[in-house]
């Protein structure tokens, strides 16, 4: 077992209020290599398990480890570690990369953290190689991305984690902002890489089409706490928690959030 998450609990300030508890005793672990999905209603917890896994935030009850690393405690060396082996892909491909840096530097950038490489030439040459295996052309490295697609810009997000190497790839609803034509393309790369690099990927979606492609296994939240969890034939198969079955059953209907997303990625591409 890569991680495992034992029994965690996580409350957020809701000031005047008591604090609200959003996740309780959640309890999972990801193997080495398997594609693992998190999913649930909008609300249920995954964002939060989802930082809680990269370490951006700590649950007050439970323990994360990794690979012999207490997570919730790591310092120095282990937490160096962990940042780099423990990687991530947001939902906003437009938000997420920095308009002022070239292609080059936005994926080079952990290479330069993390110290991987020795020299300007080597770091050049190990973006150009990330760039090939992503489906990005190598040629582009100087280009800034404002001229690039969303599923462009998503792959250079993806680029840019698996350059130094992680073990595990945690992706929040990376292909939410995507147009669905797209979405399948990053769904197939990371799928590759999955395969490719023995990569173990965490993914968070309310989406089930998009999880039964990917994951073989699959975890449901309902309000913070885990209902159901199986392989994908075990949930699409056989669902046993009355909620797993409404999400199974739920009619596709157009997400206003991705929606918004969208036409807003679409406002700057215009802008641009
Ligand atoms: N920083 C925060 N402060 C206070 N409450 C928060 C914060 N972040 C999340 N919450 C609350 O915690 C609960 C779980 O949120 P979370 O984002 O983890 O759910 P989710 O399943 O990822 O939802 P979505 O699919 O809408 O992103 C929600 O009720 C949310 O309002």
């Amino acid at each position: 077992m890569l991680m495992s998450i034992d029994s965690i609990s996580k409350s957020y300030n809701a000031f005047p209020n008591p604090p609200a508890k959003v996740l309780h005793d959640v309890t999972l672990n990801i193997d080495a290599g398997e594609a693992i999905g998190l999913v649930g209603e909008s609300g249920s917890g995954k964002s939060t398990i989802a930082k809680c896994m990269l370490a951006l935030i700590k649950p007050e009850d439970g323990a994360i480890t990794y690979d012999g690393i207490d997570v919730i405690h790591a310092k120095g060396e282990e937490l160096r570690r962990f940042r780099r082996e423990v990687q991530m892909v947001f939902q906003d491909p437009y938000g997420s990369l920095n308009p002022r840096m070239t292609v080059e530097e936005l994926i080079g950038e952990g290479l330069l953290i993390h110290k991987l490489e020795p020299t300007a030439a080597a770091r050049r040459k190990r973006v150009a190689e990330i760039m090939d295996m992503v489906g990005l052309n190598p040629n582009d490295m100087d280009r800034y991305t404002r001229s690039f697609s969303g599923g462009q810009r998503q792959r250079i997000a993806i680029a840019r984690a698996l350059v130094i190497r992680p073990r595990i790839l945690v992706c929040d609803e990376p292909v939410a902002a995507l147009d669905v034509s797209v979405q399948a393309q990053v769904i197939n790369l990371l799928q590759d890489m999955q395969k490719k690099l023995n990569l173990a990927i965490v993914f968070v979606a309310h989406d089930l089409a998009v999880v039964r492609h990917l994951c073989e296994k699959i975890v449901v939240l309902h309000k913070g706490k885990v209902v159901e969890q199986g392989s994908r034939d075990e949930i699409f198969g056989n669902p046993r928690m009355p909620y797993t079955q409404s999400l199974l059953a739920a009619v596709p209907v157009p997400d206003p959030v991705a929606g918004r997303a969208r036409r807003a990625a679409r406002r700057l591409e215009t802008a641009n």
